[in-house]
């Protein structure tokens, strides 16, 4: 019997439109050259990774980004989903020396990487080499170490898979927050700004980006629920994990994430509200900043649909429709 389910349209009343880059076109075509010359996967798999169109997504997350910030935007994109398709599987030790590896290059982006190392130390040694002199040093010290936050949660991720462990929800979204990569998305925000760390780290600040972080994982989790349920790769993802605590059916779960998705849109909007001012010159680089966070949200709710990775031609139509039929297991 096939099941299928609704997914809520969570982004009806968001306020942020879905924009999109003018050098999208022209970039992809640079961005895509660069990575497929590394040579991370093979012909069938590299077909399927551009099938994902991930310079999309940087295109819509940074819309008014320069030629220059967008080719990074783009190269990053690129980069996390290579290591994306490398850490979905693969024990934590793998996973482990995968992190290791990406560190080191980001570490040390003039060192050669080491002859026979894994492909993706030298993709991250040039992506950086290259992204670095083009931002200002507070949101290069914001990337480095948010990348580090990024690639420790995989790696627990993995420990969590071999384990079959399942967490609650909170434990989950704590995890979850930094395996979603977003921390050092939103680095690039400020590729151009000179925020205090005082600005980032105030905790109406902090709240505002977690909540756009939750977001983004409910976002992503609902749309890709149905690839990783087949693969056996949905123990990390939310609706699993409201399934398993709460003991809920699956249409029972997607009204629960629904509800708790409307609350999360109220919570952005009141703190996106209860910012302070930090005066006349950081105030409105803290504009754009939060401007970035809310564009986020839509910018990965389109891409979603848009591109082919969640649900092959079918993005378009399923974005209206909303149905969708629950694979067979692989
Ligand atoms: C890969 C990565 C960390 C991207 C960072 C950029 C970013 C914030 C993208 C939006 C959400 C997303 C697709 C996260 C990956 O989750 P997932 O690992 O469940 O990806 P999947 O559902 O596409 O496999
Ligand atoms: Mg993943
Ligand atoms: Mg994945
Ligand atoms: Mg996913």
């Amino acid at each position: 019997m096939p099941r299928i389910i609704r997914l809520p349209d969570t982004l009806a009343t968001w306020p942020y439109p879905r924009r999109i880059n003018p050098f999208y076109a022209a970039l992809k075509i640079e961005s895509s050259a660069w990575l497929e010359s590394f040579n991370a996967f093979s012909l069938k798999a590299q077909k399927a990774f551009n099938r994902c169109d991930f310079n999309l997504l940087a295109s819509l997350a940074y819309p008014t980004a320069p030629r220059h910030h967008l080719r990074t935007g783009m190269d990053l994109m690129n980069l996390f989903f290579v290591f994306d398709e490398y850490t979905d599987q693969g024990t934590a030790e793998d996973v482990r020396d995968l992190a290791d590896i990406v560190m080191n290059a980001l570490h040390y982006p003039a060192m050669p990487r080491p002859r026979g190392e894994n492909i993706v130390g030298e993709i991250m040694r040039q992506f950086w080499e290259r992204a670095k002199m083009t931002a200002t040093p507070s949101a290069a010290h914001r990337f480095v170490e948010t990348f580090a936050l990024y690639t420790n949660s995989v790696v627990e991720q993995a420990l969590d898979r071999e384990h079959s462990v399942i967490r609650t929800v909170d434990a989950y979204l704590s995890i979850r927050r930094d395996t979603i990569g977003a921390k050092p998305s939103f680095a690039l925000l400020e590729f151009d700004m000179n925020l205090p760390t005082d600005v980032i780290e105030h905790p109406t600040m902090v709240s505002l980006i977690n909540t756009t972080i939750d977001l983004l994982i409910l976002g992503n989790d609902l749309c890709s629920y149905n690839v990783e349920q087949a693969r056996g790769d949905d123990g990390h993802n939310i609706i699993t994990v409201v399934m398993v605590q709460f003991k809920l059916d699956l249409d029972a779960v997607l009204d629960w994430i629904s509800q708790f998705h409307d609350s999360l849109v109220a919570q952005f909007l009141m703190h996106a509200r209860d910012i302070p001012s930090w005066g006349p010159v950081l105030d409105p680089q803290v504009g754009l900043y939060i401007d970035g966070l809310g564009n986020w949200v839509r910018a990965n709710d389109c891409w979603s649909f848009e591109s082919e990775r969640y649900f092959g031609k079918a993005g378009l139509k399923i974005q209206k429709h909303r149905c969708l039929t629950l694979l067979d297991k692989i």
